[in-house]
């Protein structure tokens, strides 16, 4: 198994690269791709962890090499919020970014199985979806937005709040990876009850989430830590996928005629060769039902964006 880290020397990327230096499989390999200089400290740093998996440094001019032979590339490439700032506003230069990595992905791996973190998520697959398409090797099954993040901090919001430990607790989260657009099923969480208080704070809450860390980071970056946890989790279950467990994840994948939105987070049995199935998200709530319909033409319009940046 061979997993490519793209803006591995990053908030993310690091803490991302450590956890699966020490948790993928015996015998994998790890190739770290950065624009910054200190990528091959990096990946120096981590080769001295004594686990069985190969850390492969790789610099600006380098980025074939790190991508030859991948079965998976994570990309948490680009800039992130400061206060103030909505994801939104990471488009002018994040769209940029993702092209030009998912580019040569499209002509070193295109066979791979691609996690985009880099936000905005909702528009930055959208870019990669059509950019894979304009090389002529798209695979509807081998491109996910990660959008685990929301769903360990809605387990551990509602943990918290109920008393209960976190691995006892499994919230849904479908919809995109900004404001509104992420939408906590609470309705569908097992032995736990909310009261409408409840569900409209803790939904405010999952939806604000990475704000709240922008805010309390002041001027330092967004969510790395957690999202490091987050994608790690999600390149795990994939691997695991590809050995052929079963694993059910909350993706942001293409839904072919979707009433909602042609990308949209849903439960997704993973398999050998990425999305195995695409799994209805079951019955809302009134109140989630409103929030979806509330939510969907802007995240409409964050898809059109997207396709627009390749294709107009
Ligand atoms: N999907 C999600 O749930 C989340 C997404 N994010 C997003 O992830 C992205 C990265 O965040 P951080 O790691 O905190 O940022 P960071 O600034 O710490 O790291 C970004 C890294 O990307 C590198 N980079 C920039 N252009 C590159 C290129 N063309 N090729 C390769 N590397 C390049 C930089 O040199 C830097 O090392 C941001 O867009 C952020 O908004 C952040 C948290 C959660
Ligand atoms: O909020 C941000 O800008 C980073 C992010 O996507 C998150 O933490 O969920």
């Amino acid at each position: 198994m061979k997993v490519a880290v793209l803006g591995a020397a990053g908030g993310i990327g690091q803490a991302l690269s450590l956890l699966l230096k020490t948790q993928l499989p015996a015998g994998s390999e790890l190739a770290l791709y950065d624009v910054a200089p200190v990528v091959p400290g990096v990946a120096v740093d981590l080769s001295h962890i004594p686990t069985d998996v190969a850390v492969t440094g790789h610099g600006k001019d380098d980025l074939a090499d790190a991508l030859t032979g991948c079965d998976i590339v994570l990309i948490p490439a680009g800039v992130p919020r400061k206060p103030g700032m909505d994801r939104s506003d990471l488009f002018n230069i994040n769209a940029g970014i993702v092209k030009n990595l998912i580019e040569a992905v499209a002509d070193n791996c295109p066979k791979a199985c691609v996690g985009v973190i880099t936000n905005p998520v909702n528009t930055t697959v959208a870019i990669a979806a059509e950019t894979l398409k304009a090389k002529g090797v798209y695979d509807k099954n081998k491109l996910f937005g990660v959008t685990t993040l929301d769903v360990i901090r809605a387990e551990t919001f509602v943990a918290n709040l109920k008393g209960l430990k976190t691995t006892d607790v499994h919230v849904p989260v479908i919809g995109g990876h900004s404001g509104t657009t992420i939408l906590p099923l609470l309705s569908q969480v097992e032995g736990v009850s909310f009261s409408d208080e409840e569900v409209a704070s803790l939904t405010t809450r999952i939806q604000n989430a990475g704000t709240e860390v922008v805010e309390a980071k002041a001027g330092g970056g967004s969510a790395t830590l957690s999202m490091g946890q987050a994608a790690a989790r999600f390149c795990l279950s994939l691997v695991a996928a590809m050995k052929g467990e079963a694993v059910v994840e909350y993706t942001y994948v293409q839904v072919d005629d979707s009433e909602d939105a042609a990308f949209f987070a849903h439960p997704v049995r993973l398999g050998p060769n990425g999305v195995e199935e695409i799994l209805p998200y079951g019955d809302l709530s009134d109140f989630e039902e409103n929030a979806k319909n509330a939510m969907l033409e802007g995240l409409r319009g964050d898809i059109k964006l997207g396709v627009e940046f390749v294709t107009a």
